[in-house]
């Protein structure tokens, strides 16, 4: 149950504000402990080694829900007792995402697993490429481990930890991180300049983007584009995104929708499909679906391999087919009962994603549907249209939060920039969704709510009318 309500508070400090925020700390601690219960692992220490059957779980709701609060509710409290000077310089400072880069790239996490007492950064360091300096390396690993990833047992002697295995590269997670920290960051640094170029500034078209800007030199003219230079780097890509829907907890939409009632042979067309993470669990789950993946052919070729390897009896039985395609210039198979986008939209400024849109639009049946699978921003500020979202489950959080819960969903403020950064593109409010589906003769018929993502399903304007 979430508690989003401190009005039951037996805390007082003097400060009804104070009062507030540390009941709901209290409370969604207890909301996440008793997910843990339920569980039946109990809690994981901060230095396990082992994962927790918490750790990949993708349904996890109510535990995604208490932390949105429990985030929240700790930063304001901090930065309501902090000097400013102190919470303003410290953002100024993210210096963690190199240090967890270079940690990455030079597999320091998974050369740790052979030594779970420890290693020291002398040694660490006389295994890496090139041969680290080791004072330096300390420098790093000290930053991480005060952040509790990795464990520093005696001086300079590390060991994995709970965060710090999610490094280990088998992990996709750790392909995320690589990807924000290498490739986005690319843009995200060069923003203040290509936000005042006159030739970048005002232009929203996705090759004028931050990051379009920064290799402007390399010969790319987007960020697709690039990887279409850089094939190999492709498969690297791809296990991020298998990362980045593990991290969102994408795959709760295996169970959470009602893909069992549907027909023997329904058609499940994913629009932009990676190597199709979601599809590959569905198919899995749902022997009824017959999956078409669709996709840049660079995409499709490592879709084929990881099917070849995961889910071989849906290529020889033609559960699954395989078909590159440009969504900008052309439209999907035809006739499908789904079409299915996760992270195309947000890719997209409004007259790029209205042409997918339309592309789709084009060779839908009356009875076919397009589900859009997306962060939903929230909005920053309380208005009187609340009482219309607490009915559709898009509740904004309790005072003293932030209605949109501030930095308890500060990945969807870091994917708006991230979307910004990368494709003068955004993460989207229900409102900028609909409108987007209404320019391509879409109607927004439903919003299933998955907590950090949600799902919105369209159909064409006056089917049935
Ligand atoms: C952010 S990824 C999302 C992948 C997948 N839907 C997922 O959520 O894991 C965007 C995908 O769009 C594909 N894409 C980009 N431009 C495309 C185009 N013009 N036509 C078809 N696919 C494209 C990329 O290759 C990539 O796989």
């Amino acid at each position: 149950m979430e508690h989003n309500s401190p009005s039951s508070s037996v805390i007082q400090t003097g400060s009804k504000e104070i009062d507030k925020l540390l009941t709901m700390i209290i409370t969604s601690t207890q909301d996440a402990l008793a997910e843990y219960k339920k569980s039946g692992a109990g809690l994981p220490s901060p230095h396990a080694t082992e994962a927790h059957p918490l750790d990949s779980a993708s349904d996890e709701f109510a535990l995604k829900r208490a932390l949105r609060i429990l985030e929240g509710a700790c930063e304001t409290l901090c930065t309501t007792l902090a000097q400013p000077m102190h919470t303003i310089l410290n953002r100024s400072m993210p210096f963690e995402a190199q240090c967890m880069r270079l940690i990455v790239e030079n597999r320091i996490a998974d050369l740790l697993e052979k030594f779970p007492n420890g290693l020291h950064v002398a040694e660490i360091a006389s295994k890496t490429k090139n041969q680290m300096n080791p004072r330096k390396l300390g420098q790093v690993m000290g930053l991480l481990a005060a952040r509790g990833c990795f464990r520093e047992v005696s001086e300079n002697t590390f060991t994995n930890n709970r965060l710090s295995l999610t490094l280990v590269s088998t992990n996709p997670v750790a392909s995320m991180v690589h990807l924000c920290s290498y490739e986005i960051q690319k843009s995200i640094n060069v923003l203040p300049e290509a936000m005042t170029d006159p030739e970048y500034a005002i232009t929203e078209s996705a090759e004028k983007s931050a990051y379009t800007f920064a290799v402007r030199d390399e010969g790319a003219t987007s960020f697709y584009g690039w990887y279409q230079k850089h094939p190999e780097l492709q498969g690297q890509f791809d296990h991020a995104m298998i990362g980045l829907s593990r991290v969102e907890g994408s795959l709760s939409i295996v169970n959470n929708y009602p893909w069992s009632d549907l027909p023997q042979g329904t058609t499940f067309c994913d629009v932009g499909s990676g190597v199709g993470t979601i599809p590959l669990a569905l198919a899995k789950a749902h022997p009824n679906l017959r999956i078409i993946l669709q996709d840049l052919p660079g995409a499709i070729e490592e879709a084929k391999q990881l099917w070849k390897t995961e889910f071989p009896e849906a290529i020889e039985t033609g559960k699954v087919t395989f078909k590159a395609f440009d969504f900008f210039a052309e439209s999907p198979m035809e006739d499908q009962d789904f079409y299915y986008m996760k992270h195309i939209m947000h890719n997209s400024p409004d007259a790029e994603a209205i042409k997918i849109l339309k592309n789709i639009a084009a060779v839908m049946k009356p009875s076919s549907c397009v589900l859009i699978h997306e962060i939903v921003m929230m909005d920053g500020v309380r208005s009187a249209e609340d009482q219309e979202s607490q009915a559709t489950s898009m509740a904004k959080a309790q005072e003293p939060l932030l209605p949109n819960y501030g930095s308890g969903n500060l990945r969807h403020h870091n994917q708006n920039l991230n979307m910004l950064g990368l494709f003068n593109a955004r993460q989207r409010t229900r409102g900028q969704f609909r409108a987007l589906g209404e320019s391509a003769g879409l109607e927004l018929v439903e919003v299933l709510d998955l907590v950090e993502m949600h799902v919105l399903k369209f159909q064409k304007i006056n089917v049935g009318a």
